[in-house]
């Protein structure tokens, strides 16, 4: 018995709409037909799911997450972030090595790739850290990782201070053929508050953090990305100045990519309401021309992906307040609503668009197989209601963790159904 997806509108990235109805079978996408003048395959002994009137996306790929298993437990274990992430309608997520162990030895990888299988719902592809316990010392084992299955290398959470050990992990990841996934901040650029250096800052006098320190390392490492001929990817871009840097960056033909988030692109620190840990996050809230910078550079394609940095921390972690609060806020089920919201709704972008930077581009950045509905390939397909309008609850959140800004805020765009390798995992 298989499933047949009945009468869903698809979208492609120049945003042509068709009707199309598709036949699961296992895991994987069988069948896809298009729907013409209400006609219906023959679906006799399966079973049926109707998207009439829904959209049928490819299952959304975040390649910037963070489960916290091992080691955090109390704020995401992989069971409820792959949960969270199939509320979000995502169907493969990458996650970052900055768990207790760090994801630095075969051993993690192999734990996490077991817990992924047995207790996860969505695919759950690992990074490795760039240096033994994200310190910047010394670097990984690469190949040993690389043949345990991390997909790249990263040490997100912190920036790799030193140069030099950069310039030795891109040689190594591009001899191998994987990329360097880079958290950018230099240390000794940030001082004081845990927000930018903006007119959130100077209100409650506080010093901020500058721009300089993320854009430095945007800098140095695609200098060093063009000497060693890695695929460098940076992390969460959130300044005018590292756009710049990527743009020109990419027009010397240097193999750079970029990713932003959905609170990058849709708050600035002025819309920051108070010393309010839950818009506290690493790089912090920007300003306005920040803002209107990471927008048009994606829309451009100097930034090539939308990932959320899903990162859950505790009620009890970020009641502690802005300045002693960890940073980082939820990501995976408020990201599409949020964009298409944001974005689609009102004209700016399309939603093939807004679909092709959150599906098939990312899969084409990392080389994954995903991101498609093509026969033949994974059932990973979100169904989307484009329609009902609905507040963000709190009580409805799935994650472990609650530190979202967005509670509250009323949304479109809402994943109703999310299907993993044939699987529903969401409904
Ligand atoms: N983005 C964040 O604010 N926090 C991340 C770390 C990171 O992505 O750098 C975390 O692990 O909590
Ligand atoms: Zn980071
Ligand atoms: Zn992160």
């Amino acid at each position: 018995m298989g499933i047949w997806i009945l009468n869903g509108q698809t979208v492609a990235a120049d945003n042509t709409v068709t009707k199309k109805h598709f036949y699961i079978e296992n895991d994987k996408i069988a069948q896809v037909v298009d729907a013409v003048d209400g006609s219906l395959p023959d679906t006799s002994g399966h079973e049926v799911i109707d998207a009439a009137g829904k959209l049928v996306a490819p299952g959304f790929i975040d390649m910037h997450v963070h489960l916290r298993e091992p080691g955090f437990e109390h704020k995401e274990n992989i069971a409820t972030g792959t949960r969270s992430a199939a509320r979000g309608g995502f169907t493969t997520i990458a996650c970052m090595p900055n768990t207790r162990p760090v994801i630095d030895t075969v051993d993690t990888v192999n734990y996490i790739l077991d817990k992924a299988a047995t207790e996860g719902v969505v695919r759950v592809l690992p990074y490795g850290c760039i240096t033994k316990n994200e310190l910047g010392r010394e670097l990984t084992d690469f190949a040993a990782l690389k043949e345990a299955g991390v997909i790249g290398y990263t040490d997100d959470g912190v920036g790799v201070q030193s140069a030099q050990m950069m310039k030795d992990a891109m040689a190594l990841a591009a001899s191998m053929g994987m990329p360097i996934i880079a958290h950018c901040e230099d240390n000794t650029l940030v001082e004081g508050a845990p927000v930018t250096d903006g007119a959130f800052a100077k209100k409650h006098g506080l010093k901020g953090i500058p721009n300089e320190s993320e854009a430095i390392h945007v800098g140095r490492d695609v200098l060093l990305a063009e000497a060693t001929g890695v695929h460098y990817h940076v992390c969460h871009v959130s300044t005018e100045q590292s756009v710049r840097l990527i743009r020109h960056a990419k027009q010397f033909g240097i193999k750079v990519t970029a990713e932003v988030c959905p609170h990058h692109l849709v708050l600035s620190d002025e819309d920051i309401p108070g010393m309010d840990a839950n818009w506290k996050m690493n790089p912090p809230l920007r300003t306005p021309r920040d803002v209107e910078a990471v927008i048009e550079a994606l829309e451009d394609g100097t930034i090539d992906i939308i990932v959320t940095d899903h990162a859950p921390h505790s009620e009890e972690e970020k009641e502690k307040g802005m300045h002693l609060a960890p940073f980082g806020i939820l990501g995976f089920e408020t990201a599409f609503p949020l964009l298409y919201t944001k974005f689609v709704k009102t004209g700016k972008w399309t939603l093939g668009f807004l679909i092709n930077r959150m599906t098939q581009k990312p899969a084409e950045v990392f080389g994954l197989p995903y991101g498609t509905l093509a026969e033949g390939s994974a059932a990973d397909l979100t169904i989307v209601d484009l329609d009902t309008e609905r507040e963000v609850l709190k009580e409805e959140i799935v994650s472990r963790s609650k530190n979202t800004p967005f509670i509250g805020w009323k949304l479109q765009g809402w994943p109703v159904v999310t299907m993993a390798s044939g699987k529903v995992v969401w409904s």
